[in-house]
């Protein structure tokens, strides 16, 4: 007996258990009925998922000894360069955040990081109906700012935000296109943190593993691909 037909209805004799009454349709075969549709597009969501993953890591690009001698640079601007890759990424990084937050706790804003962070932080912001906010290489920003200095792979520098950037609340998720150290991410996250910005979690689209880079963020890391072997 299927779990379908086990749930017949017993209170309307019209009704049998193929064929529930239209007026008094059975509530407990909604139900079954609407978590089976919502399981098979969960299912369907991360197939998607797992096949967009395999594409964009196949289009990434590495340069040895590049911005300095030992660095293995990865270069992700492939992606931006074809279309379908770009839609993919967006579409990947979509999912990701519609499988993992709820309606009631999805993101305010998307607080993308200078420079990569910016190609694709505004327009996944703008599907997420999410504001966009930059972190920005000091100097550059008008107005007052909060800023932050922080140590990267390959150097150091300083970050900030407007003041007014981030309202006291809001809940922000932090993107950008790679995390190695982690320090770039973790200075985002420190000047979110003084904004009185909510912070919900991080998104790369590629993570440098043996850098360990997350044990620097105190908010959960998602990262789309994994790296680093030399092709
Ligand atoms: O995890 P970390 O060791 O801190 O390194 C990661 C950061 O390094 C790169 O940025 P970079 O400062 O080179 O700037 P760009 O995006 O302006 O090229 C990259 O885009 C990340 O933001
Ligand atoms: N190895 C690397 N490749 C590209 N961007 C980086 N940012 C920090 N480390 C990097």
């Amino acid at each position: 007996m299927s779990a379908l037909s086990s749930h017949s209805n017993t209170t309307d004799s019209a009704a049998t258990s193929s064929h529930p009454s239209a007026a008094k349709p059975d509530p407990t075969l909604e139900s079954n009925a609407s978590q089976r549709r919502l399981s098979a597009s969960a299912t369907s969501s991360s197939t998607e998922l797992a096949s967009l993953k395999i594409r964009l890591k196949t289009s990434l690009r590495q340069f040895p000894d590049f911005p300095s001698p030992g660095i293995l640079f990865e270069d992700i601007l492939p992606i931006f360069a074809n279309p379908s890759l770009h839609e993919a990424l967006l579409r990947a990084l979509e999912l990701h955040v519609q499988q993992t937050y709820s309606a009631e706790n999805k993101p305010d804003v998307i607080v993308g990081l200078e420079a990569r962070g910016f190609l694709f932080g505004p327009s996944l912001a703008l599907r997420l109906g999410a504001a966009f906010v930059p972190v920005r290489k000091q100097g550059k920003l008008p107005g007052p700012c909060e800023t932050v200095g922080y140590k990267k792979e390959y150097g150091e520098d300083f970050f900030q935000m407007q003041s007014d950037g981030i309202k006291p609340g809001q809940k922000v998720l932090v993107v950008d296109d790679i995390i190695a150290t982690g320090g770039t991410a973790a200075a985002a996250g420190s000047l979110i943190k003084k904004l009185g910005g909510n912070l919900l979690g991080y998104i790369f689209i590629l993570e440098l593993d043996f850098l360990q880079g997350r044990a620097k963020l105190d908010a959960p890391v998602y990262t789309l691909l994994s790296s680093q072997e030399e092709k």
